[in-house]
């Protein structure tokens, strides 16, 4: 039997909140055929030619409103995650990221260099989507059979229904509302192109974004983004005993043209007030660890827009993060790989 580790990884961010490390960041990010999934001579000339002219100064903007000084949020977040698995641990654990510098393949290295063979490769998203899960682990794949032959993996699978993994998050959000008079709590999961969802479906045939697919029993929902996400709010909902009515999804941060899930979360944040929902409470699930897309789209824009149409009081509910009861869920899991 081989020697054991961990493999954490996460979506990654720019090296610096300047341009020409957001452009490279983003050339990275953009050109994996799993994110933007058109033939690769018009994804070139649609992201070297068009969107890297224009999205990083935009980006590098954000990015600047939620940078702190050890660096990118979600980065140091996921530092401080993965420190405290490692203390609770007694195997190698390392942490790379799927874009950027802080690679997968260093990370493999760091493995490697401890003489690790038997990895466990651990998604850091709690849903299956072609754009999060999938690629990084094709990218782990390649990176096996180019670099690291001597490696074999397993793999974390998403988690979105994890009793604990739900607990853990009903009881974080719960403990986030205390003093926080709110009257709608709005489920805001990232959003993928509707295209992703049928591309993803197995039987060819049981996805139609019809509002009732994602509720009748499939083998599709193994890779159901839509579905995984309805599961977690229905979960947490379940957990706290939130009432009909006080709770809704939304899909954020869409980006393009084409028509992604809906309902989007923009849009309800500006009817929400003419509803009556003056008072509101945003958590973000499809991030286990805060970043640009919460602490800048949700928590800055996404408070600004729906205050500004009538809405009286806003709060994001933080990510997981490294908050210690979430450390201790994924400590379990992974023992129970281990043993
Ligand atoms: C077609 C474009 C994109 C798809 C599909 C997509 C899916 C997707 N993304 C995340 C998680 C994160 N995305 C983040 C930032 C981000 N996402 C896109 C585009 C797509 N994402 C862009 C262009 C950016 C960069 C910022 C910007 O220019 O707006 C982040 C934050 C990174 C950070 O450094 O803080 C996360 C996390 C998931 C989970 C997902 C599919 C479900
Ligand atoms: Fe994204
Ligand atoms: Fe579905």
């Amino acid at each position: 039997m081989g020697k054991k580790g961990v493999l954490l990884v996460n979506l990654g961010s720019p090296d610096s909140t300047e341009v020409k490390d957001v452009r490279r960041y983003l050339d990275e990010f953009l050109m994996d055929e799993r994110v933007i999934d058109i033939p690769y001579w018009k994804r070139f000339l649609l992201i070297k030619g068009i969107i890297l002219n224009v999205r990083p100064k935009k980006s590098a903007e954000a990015y600047k409103k939620i940078w702190w000084k050890e660096g990118s949020p979600l980065v140091v977040i996921s530092e401080r995650f993965t420190k405290k698995i490692r203390d609770k641990i007694d195997l190698p654990v390392a942490l790379g990221m799927r874009y950027g510098s802080m690679s997968m393949e260093k990370a493999f290295r760091e493995l490697q260099e401890q003489n690790v063979t038997d990895v466990y490769l651990v998604p850091l998203y709690p849903h299956y989507a072609m754009s999060s899960f999938e690629t990084v682990v094709e990218k782990a794949k390649e990176l096996l059979e180019d670099s690291f032959k001597e490696m074999q993996m397993d793999v974390m699978a998403p988690f979105y229904d994890k009793p604990d993994y739900i607990k853990v998050m009903a009881q974080h959000l719960s403990k986030e509302l205390e003093g926080f008079d709110y009257d709608h709590i709005l489920f805001s999961y990232h959003g993928i192109p509707e295209r992703h969802i049928y591309k993803g479906d197995p039987t060819g045939s049981h996805c139609k974004l019809n509002g009732t697919c994602c509720e009748i029993k499939s083998e599709a929902h193994k890779t159901c983004y839509r579905h995984q996400c309805f599961e977690t709010t229905k979960g947490v909902v379940k957990e706290l005993g939130l009432k009909e009515g006080t709770y809704r999804n939304s899909f954020q941060s869409r980006l393009l043209k084409d028509p992604w899930l809906r309902p989007y979360t923009d849009h309800e944040l500006e009817a929400m007030p003419e509803q009556g929902i003056k008072k509101l409470a945003v958590i973000t699930p499809a991030f286990v660890s805060d970043c640009l897309e919460t602490l800048e789209e949700i928590a800055m824009e996404g408070k600004s827009e729906f205050l500004s149409f009538g809405g009286e009081d806003f709060k994001h509910i933080s990510c997981l993060n490294d908050d210690d009861a979430w450390v201790e869920v994924m400590v379990d899991w992974i023992e129970k790989w281990k043993s």
